[in-house]
């Protein structure tokens, strides 16, 4: 049986990891696409030249031609711009917008039965536009940042309670952006949820909220320290978990911007929610209870969405 293929749209610092993570864990032959000529090439070489030490059988190319990624099972998107240090994920949507046009048209001719997660940012809004101008169904084309946003959580909390990260869970849901909602209640330590784990004295709610708050702060933190960029490593982890259970229809539990129509009181829109992906792509959006408090966050942060979905459709006249 021929390996998946899986197309990498950018192919910048995300991009490139995402390329030598998908070819360490063998999950298939890599196309590496990117309007910058001889970065998705290079990339693609230097990663193939560590195979044979590395030890994994994969194919990797570099292209700036959308008939490349032909037949990809998925594509994984980071094409655009990322923010700087004094910039908020919000100020790069104009720009990212015009990218997310031209690479969902490139999928739609090329790639239309691919499993699509958007990285580029502003997050949910760039996911709703790429769909929207992809035209592919809404249960194949997903964004990624609740696994990263629960992943700084987990790793944060870990370090506090001086446990391993293997038994931290946590959700992350709302938009991705200042209004995302870790949900301290439904996260646990072997199960245990966090508000007994205060109670039992591992913690107090001080330092609590402060990594709640350091969660919501993550982006902006490693932007801060890198000053060039934003981060790579962890984005693209995320993603390849994502992009693995849809090729091994593993059935994963993960948050994800998916689109949502019935559930959380939502009628057709794109917002980080637990969802199940499997070969059928985001399979089922999984709808938990919130209290008045977390009802409130998460509404909050969808109204921060709909106000970008706007913005999109005020630049682009296809959009509306
Ligand atoms: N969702 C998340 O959780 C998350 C996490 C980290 C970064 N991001 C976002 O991901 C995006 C990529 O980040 P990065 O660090 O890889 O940026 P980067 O600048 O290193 O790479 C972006 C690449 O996109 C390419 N590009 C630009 N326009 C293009 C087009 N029209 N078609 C194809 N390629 C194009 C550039 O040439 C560049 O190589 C940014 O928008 C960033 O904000 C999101
Ligand atoms: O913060 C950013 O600009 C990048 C990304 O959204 C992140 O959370 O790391």
């Amino acid at each position: 049986m021929a390996r998946p293929k899986i197309a990498l749209i950018g192919a910048g610092q995300i991009g490139g990891t995402l390329a030598h993570l998908a070819a360490l864990k063998e999950l298939g032959d890599v196309v590496l696409f990117d309007i910058a000529e001889g970065i998705p090439e290079g990339k693609a070489l230097d990663i193939a030249e560590s195979g044979p030490s590395a030890k994994f059988d994969a194919a990797m190319s570099g292209t700036q031609d959308y008939a490349d990624i032909a037949g990809a099972d998925v594509c994984i998107v980071t094409a655009g711009v990322a923010r700087k240090p004094g910039m908020s994920r919000d100020d790069l949507l104009g720009i990212n917008l015009k990218v997310m046009k031209s690479v969902g048209e490139g999928i739609a001719q090329h790639a239309p039965d691919a499993f699509v997660i958007c990285i580029t940012n502003p997050l949910d809004a760039m996911v709703w536009a790429l769909r929207e101008f992809s035209g592919l169904p809404h249960e194949k084309v997903c964004g990624m940042a609740g696994v990263l946003d629960s992943a700084r959580f987990r790793h944060f909390l870990a370090s506090e309670f001086d446990v391993s990260m293997k038994d931290v869970t946590a959700f992350v849901l709302g938009g991705h952006g200042d209004t995302m909602v870790p949900l301290v209640r439904y996260s646990t330590v072997a199960g245990i949820p966090l508000p007994d784990l205060v109670k039992m004295g591992w913690t107090t709610q001080e330092k609590l909220d402060a990594i709640v708050q350091r969660t919501r702060d993550g982006g902006a933190e490693i932007v801060g320290l890198l000053k060039t960029g934003s981060a790579f490593y962890a984005p693209a982890t995320s993603a390849i978990e994502m992009a693995e259970s849809y090729l091994k229809d593993q059935k994963r539990v993960l948050p994800c911007a998916a689109y949502v129509d019935g559930a959380y009181g939502l009628d057709g829109f794109y917002v980080g929610v637990p969802t199940v992906i499997g070969a059928g792509g985001v399979e089922r959006v999984v709808e938990i209870s919130m209290n008045k408090d977390e009802q409130s966050m998460f509404d909050s942060s969808v109204e921060a969405v709909k106000g970008l979905v706007q913005a999109c459709k005020g630049i682009d006249d296809s959009l509306k």
